[in-house]
């Protein structure tokens, strides 16, 4: 059996008993998605539901409205005794891959090839280990992470893993970190000694759901096994020992914790990349912004503009260059995604056009 038996009381997944459920139907937690069906915890246990027409036309019109790993959901009990996915509740945050764009309501609208990969996740911990081979932190990778964070809508954390590897120093990274992510909270964590996995474990309290991002390699199962404060993944080492490919371990993608809170890990979250984030690298940049309008000219470029308030800073040494580049960098990534999409959106459009002027061309014939 997965689960204790504790776990299926749901406000230990993070139910709240005041949402509105459709009537005749039982709330559950999505674990795992499957084509057409889905692994749900509900109050009975773990059970795998299809999916019912509402979501399967839902779902075929919009595929970011298809159930994923941490959602909830509302499920009917059908005549023959068995239950089916009637409805996929209104999702608090999501981690969207692709052709997707937020309305100014937060809502998902999407050129029908969007996809969420995780929904409800309340805290994501960016995990950048202190040193990398013979590199320390990198912090452009954890700005790009946490612009991403701050996109899904859930809150972000660095967590600098594997800070036993440091003997000083450690607070000097620390602090060129927490100028790469303003209004972050920062930790220093080693899942070896232990050392601030209480921190860690704390922003969980309160059945609060969390993901980890970051590079292979960067202690993610290592952190999720201190968390839990005993083996629910398998690390790289694990692997490495007994010789099997590193992607045919089927393991658990929502994991309840056994101190509370619950963590989700999927292959999708693991390989997440850098989406539909402009908002996110505005947040993550707010420094630059801020200077960005006191610039004499409002399109101002900051590359040689007279009265140009980000070239002063850079100039000052308010602003470190690495910094500006890495903005810069960002933009053009951000600005990159922003148009392949549009031409996406474009294609779908021609797309439609053709499949009508086909038959309109049709009907005309005699
Ligand atoms: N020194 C030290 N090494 C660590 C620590 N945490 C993890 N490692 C090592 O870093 C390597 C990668 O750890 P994993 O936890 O497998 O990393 P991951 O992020 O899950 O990697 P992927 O599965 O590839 O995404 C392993 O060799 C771990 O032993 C730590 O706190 N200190
Ligand atoms: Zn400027």
């Amino acid at each position: 059996m997965f689960f204790e038996p504790l776990v299926f009381d749901l406000s230990l997944l993070g139910w709240d008993d005041t949402r509105a459920l459709p009537a005749d139907t039982i709330p559950g937690r999505v674990s795992r998605v499957h084509r057409g069906a889905a692994e749900v915890i509900t109050e009975q246990g773990q059970i795998q539901v299809h999916y019912g027409a509402r979501v399967r036309r839902d779902s075929a019109a919009d595929p970011t409205r298809l159930p994923c790993v941490g959602d909830w959901v509302a499920l009917r009990l059908l005549a023959e005794g068995r239950y089916e996915l009637d409805e996929v509740l209104p999702r608090a945050t999501a981690f969207v891959r692709g052709g997707v764009s937020r309305d100014s309501r937060g809502g998902l609208s999407g050129d029908g090839q969007g996809q969420v990969l995780a929904a409800n996740v309340d805290i994501v911990f960016v995990a950048e280990p202190a040193m990398h081979a013979t590199d320390f932190a990198d912090l452009g990778r954890i700005e790009r992470l946490t612009a991403l964070a701050w996109e899904s809508g859930g809150t972000p954390v660095v967590v600098i893993t594997k800070a036993d590897l440091f003997d000083q120093g450690l607070d000097d990274l620390l602090n060129d970190v927490r100028g790469a992510a303003p209004g972050v909270d920062v930790h220093a964590v080693s899942s070896f000694t232990g050392d601030g996995v209480d921190v860690v474990r704390s922003y969980l309290m309160g059945s609060r759901t969390a993901v980890i991002l970051g590079a292979s390699g960067a202690g993610k199962s290592s952190l999720v096994n201190a968390l839990a404060g005993g083996e629910v993944m398998e690390t790289q080492q694990v692997r490495a020992g007994d010789g099997r490919g590193r992607h045919t371990t089927v393991h658990r993608e929502l994991i309840p914790l056994p101190g509370g809170g619950i963590v989700i890990d999927t292959p999708g979250i693991r390989r997440v990349g850098l989406y539909d984030m402009s908002d996110g690298v505005d947040r993550v940049f707010s420094e630059i912004e801020d200077l960005a309008e006191q610039c004499r000219f409002g399109d101002c470029s900051h590359e040689a503009e007279p009265g140009c308030a980000v070239l002063a800073a850079l100039e000052s040494g308010e602003l470190p260059e690495r910094r500006l580049e890495s903005w810069r960098k960002l933009q053009r990534e951000a600005a990159w995604m922003a148009r392949r999409s549009d031409a996406r959106l474009q294609a779908e459009e021609t797309r439609k056009w053709k499949i009508i002027h086909k038959g309109m061309r049709g009907r005309n014939r005699p």
